[in-house]
């Protein structure tokens, strides 16, 4: 369930009280320490005892070392399976940590607290956790579902702005894939200001929360919220690898370009509609550059998508503004065809 916290974090406060956690452990980054963890004590009202567990903030954190490291003071601090993990961050912090979660002694109970409008749109909902391995993105991980989610919009407050953007891409998604109004919304407004943003954030939310509830262990329809990750994702990675990261959000606008040209390629989508969806992308994204980057490196991180099916690469597309479909196979060609067409945007 999800739940918007008051001012007095009520709600969080009934629920620790109900569940009588006989721990509580505060995962936070760098940052969320700075910004976040000061409003979430200021606020909480137990006698439980807690423990603050710190990483650094980033991407390249979300590994097996931060993993193991992360059990290790688990067991370091006798938790037992009657403890509650708080995870108050963005996507690396609550994928991280209802990893570590869902995997100590069998699995603890978790619940999110999500601090960036990615982790508020998407990333908290729906119960997929995971690490990157070997620089392939969330390619070790679990299905486990939090018991609760506590979001406090007012975190944004102090949300870089390119964190902000990178939000506003999985909430551009929730609009192609499922809702041609909330596309238009967003696509209209004139700056990615948190205000401008707030009254979107519920029915991004929503959008996400009812393909979950619909196909928890990514089955069927779930596979829609992928759009844009297969090249995003891979593009992901070898930056990750390669270079200086880029931000999941800022790689998802990209694979969405990419994806979006792939559907008018294989004549899933109309010529005007592609330009509409393009054109409102490149409006808060700018061309990243990937000229760079082999093709037939690109397509073969695209292998190890976990939407893929005996060794065809599966992706998910758009077919009108606001629809979707999953499980498409494509031309190796169309995919070659829609990466040189975003190179030569720029
Ligand atoms: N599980 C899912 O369904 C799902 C969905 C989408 C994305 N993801 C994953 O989420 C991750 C990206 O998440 P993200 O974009 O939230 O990144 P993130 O967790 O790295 O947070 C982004 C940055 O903002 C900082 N930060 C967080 N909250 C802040 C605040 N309130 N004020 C100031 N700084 C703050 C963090 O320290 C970090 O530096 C990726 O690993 C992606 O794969 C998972
Ligand atoms: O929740 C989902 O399902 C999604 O696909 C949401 C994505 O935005 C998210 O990035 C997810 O972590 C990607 O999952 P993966 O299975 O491709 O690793
Ligand atoms: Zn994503």
């Amino acid at each position: 369930m999800i739940s918007v916290l008051d001012k007095n974090f009520t709600q969080l406060n009934t629920f620790i009280q109900q569940l009588n956690p006989t721990q509580l452990l505060i995962l936070v980054d760098e940052n969320t320490h700075e910004f976040c963890l000061p409003v979430l004590l200021g606020n909480l009202e137990t006698e439980i005892s807690f423990e603050i567990i710190e990483i650094e903030a980033g991407e390249e954190m979300k590994t097996l070392e931060t993993a193991a490291q992360l059990w290790e003071i688990l067991t370091e601090f006798n938790t037992d399976r009657k403890a509650l993990m708080i995870n108050l961050g963005g996507g690396v912090i609550t994928d991280m940590g209802g990893f570590v979660a869902s995997t100590y002694k069998r699995g603890i109970k978790f619940i999110n607290i999500p601090t960036t409008l990615l982790g508020m749109c998407d990333a908290s909902i729906g119960g997929k956790t995971g690490i990157d391995h070997q620089f392939l993105k969330n390619i070790i991980g679990t299905f486990a579902e939090p018991e609760e989610i506590f979001v406090y919009p007012d975190f944004l407050k102090t949300l870089p702005f390119a964190q902000l953007c990178s939000g506003f891409a999985e909430m551009l998604k929730h609009g192609l894939i499922a809702d041609k109004k909330h596309w238009q919304e967003l696509k209209n407004l004139p700056e990615l200001l948190p205000e401008n943003i707030y009254p979107f954030i519920e029915t991004s939310m929503k959008i996400k929360e009812n393909v979950v509830l619909e196909d928890f262990r990514e089955e069927n329809i779930r596979k829609t919220l992928n759009f844009g990750h297969t090249i995003g994702h891979a593009l992901e990675s070898l930056f990750l690898k390669n270079t200086t990261p880029i931000l999941h959000g800022e790689a998802v606008a990209l694979g969405m370009i990419c994806e979006t040209q792939l559907s008018f390629l294989q004549n899933l989508l109309s010529a005007e509609e592609t330009e509409e969806i393009i054109a409102g992308i490149l409006k808060f994204f700018p061309i990243i550059a990937i000229a760079q980057f082999n093709d037939n490196e690109i397509v073969d991180l695209m292998k190890n998508d976990k939407k893929n099916a005996a060794g065809s690469i599966k992706f998910s597309l758009v077919t009108s503004i606001g629809k979707s479909t999953f499980d498409v196979s494509v031309l190796t060609e169309n995919i070659l065809q829609a990466l040189n067409f975003y190179k030569n945007l720029g």
